[in-house]
């Protein structure tokens, strides 16, 4: 085939050229949920590249590619086929991973700080950029998280797990054995690891360095140095006062290889590539099933889509993420790598349709602003908004203000919201449209009445 695509570059450049400049543009059914962001990263080609580009970002629409390959028809004669895939942020080969970070991942950080658990993961086919994307993103979130601009003494620890299969080994430990068990609360444990403290940015990046001298490479088609394996990097942010943490990983996901790529593979590669590619198939359907449970619930209906994170070790150490039980805020990106080499038209094809798959669109209108903007806000944002919307007579300041009234905001997801109150001992919960309906009703004076303004009531201050 690559003979087939160096024969026939003249003609590739020739049939991309006469293309129509503003192709049909696609229509989208709606966008992105607010717990789940799907993007892509087209990596240069290299200098000594002999292939020309295969993927275009589309001029006339952000966030779609168009692909366009040479197709070997039976009349002799090479066609181009085309084909266009949409995802929520697309980065060309211009973008620099500082850009990456900033549009993408750093909001992940402070989420992670507050409490969420923020995930991403770098997919694609071997040597499309996975390790090269996340080894810098890795640096850039150690420098967030240390150079002080996040509120609040936290301790800051760190593990770096390679798994393979269902063998996970500890990158900062010389590749010792860690054992995958569960516990009594069904909680996946890293039995064995080292979690390491860390205090600036120097000690993150030794670690980082660290590791990825024990990660495990072997050759493959299209990498000299493949990553064989998963890389996980788990930043745990732990708060000294209430014992509360919040997690941060980091995945390197193993490169997926296309049967055409590993037919000259021996058994034993064989079997890895086929374990590396069921994982990644698990993965798919988990992700695809969180972001889905998200947005049913974002639509308050109750119905969960079954997640079946029990199926490959990889889930199962992310059960805090995949877990429908789980009452955590959870925010996950995803970063799909593609080559834009020609010669690697069909793998980044397949990761463009993976990213795609990925995509759980809600429909414009159910995600209102209001809804968003609670995702990201802070506790005290939260207040100061009653405050602004609660009418008139205004709801006292001190309605939902941490301790003068006994009623303290604690974690805000994109579903869900728990608070702690004075006459109501332990840690409840309620669903974040509750909260918006409750905002509703106070902006329209009618807060002695109605289900959802039960618990707010509940504040002596509102009483
Ligand atoms: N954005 C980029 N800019 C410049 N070079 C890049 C970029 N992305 C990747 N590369 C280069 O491409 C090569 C392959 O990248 P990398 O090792 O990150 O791929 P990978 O997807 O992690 O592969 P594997 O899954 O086989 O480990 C490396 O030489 C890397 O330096």
């Amino acid at each position: 085939m690559d003979q087939f695509y160096l024969e026939n570059v003249a003609r590739y450049h020739k049939l991309v050229n006469a293309l129509d400049a503003t192709p049909k543009p696609r229509v989208s059914t709606g966008e992105a949920g607010p717990s789940m962001v799907v993007s892509t990263r087209i990596r240069p080609l290299a200098e000594d590249e002999s292939f020309p580009s295969a993927i275009f970002p589309r001029s006339t629409q952000q966030n779609v590619v168009d692909v366009h390959e040479l197709y070997n028809h039976p009349s002799g004669i090479p066609i181009l086929k085309s084909s266009d895939y949409e995802v929520d942020r697309l980065f060309t080969p211009e973008s620099t991973t500082e850009q990456i970070y900033t549009n993408l991942v750093a909001d992940l950080v402070p989420f992670a700080w507050n409490g969420g658990i923020g995930t991403l993961f770098a997919y694609g086919q071997t040597g499309s950029g996975k390790t090269f994307t996340v080894s810098r993103l890795e640096r850039l979130v150690a420098e967030t998280l240390t150079n002080g601009t996040l509120e609040g003494g936290k301790e800051i620890s760190m593990t770096i797990i390679d798994l393979a299969g269902n063998a996970a080994f500890d990158l900062l430990n010389e590749r010792k054995p860690v054992s995958l068990l569960e516990d009594a609360s069904g909680v996946t444990q890293m039995v064995g690891v080292n979690e390491h403290k860390v205090h600036n940015k120097q000690e993150m990046a030794d670690l980082i360095e660290l590791a990825t001298s024990f990660r495990r490479t072997a050759p493959t088609f299209k990498n000299d140095a493949s990553s064989r394996s998963h890389a996980i990097c788990r930043i745990r942010i732990q708060d000294p006062a209430s014992n509360s943490d919040g997690l941060l990983y980091l995945i390197d996901l193993a490169g997926s290889e296309s049967a055409r790529d590993v037919a000259a593979h021996g058994a034993d590669r064989m079997r890895e590539t086929r374990e590396i590619n069921i994982s990644l198939s698990v993965l798919k359907d988990c992700i695809r099933g969180k972001a889905e449970a998200d947005a049913l619930a974002l639509s308050g209906r109750r119905k969960m889509p079954y997640i079946p994170f029990r199926q490959s070790a990889l889930t199962r150490v992310l059960k805090h993420v995949f877990d429908p039980a789980g009452t955590r805020p959870c925010k996950t990106v995803v970063i799909a790598c593609v080559n834009p080499s020609l010669a690697d038209v069909g793998p980044s094809k397949n990761t463009l349709r993976f990213a795609e798959m990925l995509r759980v669109l809600v429909p414009v209108g159910e995600k209102d602003l209001d809804m968003e903007a609670l995702v990201n806000w802070t506790n005290a944002r939260v207040r100061e908004w009653i405050v602004e919307n609660s009418g008139s007579p205004p709801i006292l300041p001190n309605v939902l203000a941490p301790r003068e009234s006994g009623v303290q905001l604690l974690n805000l997801s994109s579903t869900e919201f728990e608070y702690r109150c004075q006459k109501c001992p332990g840690v409840k919960s309620a669903h974040a449209r509750a909260l918006r309906l409750k905002f509703w009703q106070l902006h329209n004076d009618s807060l002695q009445t109605g289900e959802a303004s039960k618990e707010l009531a509940v504040a002596p201050s509102a009483s």
